[in-house]
């Protein structure tokens, strides 16, 4: 090979090592660009689903990652509780949509794959270690980015990211971007825990614990929006507490309050997961009971009714008071589904509400059904008033 063409060979290598290196430089600048913009919309995420929805599907989407799955610590049930309150029941794919996601007890299960919390850890699939972390089914992964997530020093949880290409998360490869990553989901995360439970504040009743007014209107309109798109039932209870000016008067405001709270427990106590309990107001509460038909529904009517008047309270301070309560029941009837969720939900509300005046005029302590709820009997409870 004479000069020239060794000249031309070297030019021509140079040239190639110059594409491969602008290839890299956009691949990376296009890379940066799509995660910069994920970064603003997990940033500006508005609420814990949403965040985990875009962690969870749109990051990997987005990257064409193989496998994401979170775990996060949640000790007291509290984001597998904002979860099942935002989710509705039956949808399956808004289900799918948080594949991935695993809510832990404890830190166990993660807290030994991280030498530090601030370095993801990086390197080939190890069946026995990360098999929990990703489950099954899930693609034949060869190599893993584990990220740590953690808050104030503590760790909150871990992003997991698994390929089937050996070579995409190597040990020895640069993880400044991941650590961003997981940076900013810690901060998101903490951040959506937050906002949530200052949206629950403005949603639950302070002297009771249970939900209020304005939930229930919310939730109401999505109940009657479900039983209308899965033809199910749907009961409303109005509850009103009988003669409660008397507890006030006999035994004061502060044991009415209490009486208050304990009725609140006892109704809680009588219902599954999916129902919803609210303080409508004053000694008032209501009832949503999806999925139940009629007489299930005044079967648990029933047994709010007994377990209310079966005995007096006894209060923290002592004193033993005895109370009923008087029960409006109303179904949405499925036969007459016409207009909109909203006055649905408002006209299911006022038919127990116009029972529970029936029952109160008939005697109190007792549940009525509304006339509209077909084929239910009457009224159910002792013919004579327990006061
Ligand atoms: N302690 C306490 N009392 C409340 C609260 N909210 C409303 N009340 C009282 O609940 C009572 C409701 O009285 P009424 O509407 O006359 O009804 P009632 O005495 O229960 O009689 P009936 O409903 O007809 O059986 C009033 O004395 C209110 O002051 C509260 O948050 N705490």
């Amino acid at each position: 090979m004479d000069s020239s063409s060794e000249l031309q060979a070297e030019n021509q290598a140079l040239r190639q090592q110059l594409e491969s290196l602008l290839r890299e430089a956009r691949s990376n600048e296009d890379k940066m660009r799509r995660f910069e913009q994920l970064e603003h919309r997990l940033i500006g995420a508005r609420s814990m689903a949403d965040l985990l929805r875009l962690l969870l599907n749109e990051y990997r989407q987005s990257f064409g990652i193989d496998c994401v799955t979170l775990a996060l610590l949640d000790r007291d049930q509290e984001t597998s509780g904002l979860l099942d309150a935002e989710r509705p029941r039956d949808d399956q794919a808004e289900r799918a949509q948080l594949d991935g996601l695993t809510l832990l007890h404890s830190l166990k299960p993660i807290e030994s794959l991280f030498q530090d919390l601030t370095h993801p850890s990086l390197g080939p699939f190890n069946e026995g270690l990360h098999r929990p972390l990703f489950g099954t089914p899930s693609p034949a992964l060869a190599s893993v980015a584990l990220l740590p997530l953690s808050r104030h020093g503590e760790l909150i949880g871990s992003l997991h990211f698994g390929s089937t290409d050996p070579s995409r998360y190597e040990r020895a490869a640069g993880t400044q971007l991941l650590q961003r990553l997981a940076a900013i989901v810690s901060v998101c995360l903490d951040n959506a825990l937050n906002h949530e439970r200052l949206k629950r504040a403005g949603l639950s009743d302070m002297l009771t614990g249970v939900h209020n007014r304005r939930y229930f209107e919310h939730r109401s309109q999505i109940e009657v929006s479900q039983a209308r798109r899965y033809q199910h039932d749907l009961a409303c209870l109005f509850l009103d507490l009988d003669h409660f000016k008397t507890v006030n008067d006999s035994f004061g405001h502060a044991a009415g309050d209490a009486v208050l709270q304990k009725i609140a427990h006892i109704i809680q106590a009588q219902l599954r997961a999916g129902d919803t309990v609210a303080r409508f107001g004053g000694e008032e509460f209501v009832v949503l009971l999806p999925q139940a038909p009629a007489q299930h529904a005044r079967d648990i009517a029933e047994r709010i009714r007994l377990s209310i008047s079966a005995e007096p309270l006894t209060l923290p301070g002592g004193e033993v008071v005895p109370i009923s309560v008087s029960i409006g029941l109303a179904m949405l009837g499925l036969s007459h589904l016409s207009g909109d969720s909203p006055s649905l939900a408002q006209g299911l509300v006022n038919d127990a509400d116009r029972a529970l005046y029936r029952a109160k005029a008939t005697g109190r302590n007792r549940v009525t059904c509304s006339a509209a709820s077909d084929k239910l009997g009457e009224t159910l409870g002792p013919q004579k008033n327990a006061h």
